[in-house]
């Protein structure tokens, strides 16, 4: 095992990676911005580092001052945690190259599920149904109408190099192709340096479905159920849940076996996660997330299984201790980010001292966060500052327990997305499970 850890990033996820290196009795070193040096993760770890300006391309996205901080901290390895460098093919070469241990997958696996074509056409090779379309990138208007002529519209034109709704463009007609093609062209080549797209038929109301994957470097391959993330406004994930209350088990089954022999097509190690759409008692692979995510936390409570841990003792070589038979799936548990926005004006970013903050507790309520009473509250950085994770024997307690936690939660000195929350529980589709991908913008009136 490792004795000195490098945790590339900051906020909850920061301190989730050096809680779970404290357990294993690995000393921490975090990196700050002049944004995070009075407090946050920062408090956290043995060590601490600044590495620059608040601004992220200048600091937390800065390769070089990442990796010299390693060296003076005579690190072994370093955790990415997500977002940020955490899936930079090239800053986990450096990485390597530069002699630490990087805890993800390698970099030729991150680049072969990167690319979502190659990862589509992996993943059909792995007999995993994907959405009907193109599994390379389309050069012409006609590849796309000829999908659209064999599934029907709306079809999806997407980015080769986007993922997580950026780079989707849905064209419900023939006329609007030539255009949206163009543009998806432009945008990728603006946002992700890559101008390639291409084309699927477009799910109307999927649910969005994703499965957690754990993979060690001796060959062995555990999924640990799904999550249901159908809960989304604009492409942010609001609410997760694990299990998902719209899967058979039978579906459940197939759907981890798919997963997988997706990613062991891919020989893919350490955690990751496989995004599928799920519609009407069908599932289609959609994208690999190659990285740790902010909704891993339902997986751990529903499993008793610490996804962190296994990430930096399958880094350091060791092998998974647990069969697939062993993952048992417990009660139900739902993860509600809270996030520094006002509801009541279109979610727009909130910022200011934290005057209070009285965190829910009690039983079944665990809150990753990093911050304190105190605290100033910025907006340099994405504006989820905790997670609160309900569990609960079933989705119906889940439900009544969040509601307790959440009108317990108390944070004063700017406006958070609590109420919201608290909304969305009373709501008849989502207290059914019957949400899809689409509803919260439908609701929310961002579809018009
Ligand atoms: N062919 C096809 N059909 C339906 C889809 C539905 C989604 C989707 C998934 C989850 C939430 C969404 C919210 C608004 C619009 C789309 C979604 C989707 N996403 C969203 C982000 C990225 N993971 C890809 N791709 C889709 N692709
Ligand atoms: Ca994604």
């Amino acid at each position: 095992m490792f004795s000195k850890v490098l945790v590339a990033n900051r906020g909850e996820i920061a301190v989730r990676v050096m809680r779970a290196c404290e357990e294993l009795g690995v000393r921490t070193v975090a990196v700050y911005s002049e944004a995070d040096k009075h407090g946050g993760h920062v408090r956290y770890a043995d060590e601490a580092y600044n590495i620059g300006p608040a601004r992220a391309a200048d600091s937390y996205l800065d390769h070089e001052a990442v990796l010299d901080a390693a060296e003076k901290a005579g690190a072994d390895a370093i955790h990415p945690g997500y977002g940020f460098l955490a899936e930079n093919a090239e800053f986990a070469a450096k990485v390597d190259d530069r002699g630490f241990t990087w805890i993800g997958p390698d970099a030729q696996a991150m680049e072969s599920l990167g690319e979502k074509t190659k990862a589509r056409s992996l993943m059909q090779e792995a007999d995993v149904p994907v959405v009907p379309g193109t599994t390379e990138p389309v050069t012409s208007v006609d590849e796309i109408t000829d999908v659209a002529e064999e599934y029907g519209y709306p079809v999806a034109i997407k980015a080769e190099g986007g993922g997580g709704g950026r780079g989707l463009k849905v064209v419900h007609s023939e006329d609007e192709v030539e255009e949206q093609f163009e543009t998806a062209q432009r945008e990728g080549e603006a946002y992700f340096d890559n101008d390639s797209v291409y084309v699927e038929k477009y799910l109307e109301a999927p649910h969005h479905i994703e499965v957690q994957i754990i993979a060690d470097h001796h060959g062995n391959v555990r999924h640990l159920g799904e999550r249901d993330c159908s809960l989304q406004r604009r492409h942010q994930k609001v609410i997760e849940e694990a299990p998902s209350s719209i899967l058979t088990d039978d579906l459940r089954e197939q759907i981890g076996e798919a997963a997988k022999r997706g990613v062991d097509a891919a020989n893919y190690t350490n955690a990751g996660t496989v995004e599928f759409l799920v519609e009407d008692g069908e599932f289609f692979f959609m994208e690999v997330n190659t990285r740790i995510q902010v909704e891993h936390t339902v997986t751990e409570q529903i499993t008793g299984i610490d996804i962190v841990k296994w990430q930096l003792r399958i880094a350091a070589d060791e092998e998974l201790a647990f069969e697939q038979a062993d993952v048992d799936i417990e009660g139900h548990a739902m993860e509600f980010r809270i996030n520094a926005e006002n509801p009541a004006k279109n979610f727009e970013p909130a910022s200011g001292t934290l005057e209070t903050y009285d965190p829910a507790g009690g039983i079944g309520v665990r809150i990753d966060d990093a911050i304190r009473q105190g605290d100033e509250i910025g907006g340099d950085y994405d504006s989820m500052i905790a997670k609160l994770i309900i569990s609960a024997g079933d989705r119906e307690e889940c439900l009544t327990r969040s509601e307790r936690a959440l009108s317990e939660f108390e944070i004063e000195g700017f406006h958070t997305i609590i109420p919201f929350h608290r909304l969305m529980l009373t709501d008849e589709a989502f207290s059914n499970g019957e949400h899809t991908t689409n509803y919260l913008d439908e609701v929310l009136d961002h579809s018009r």
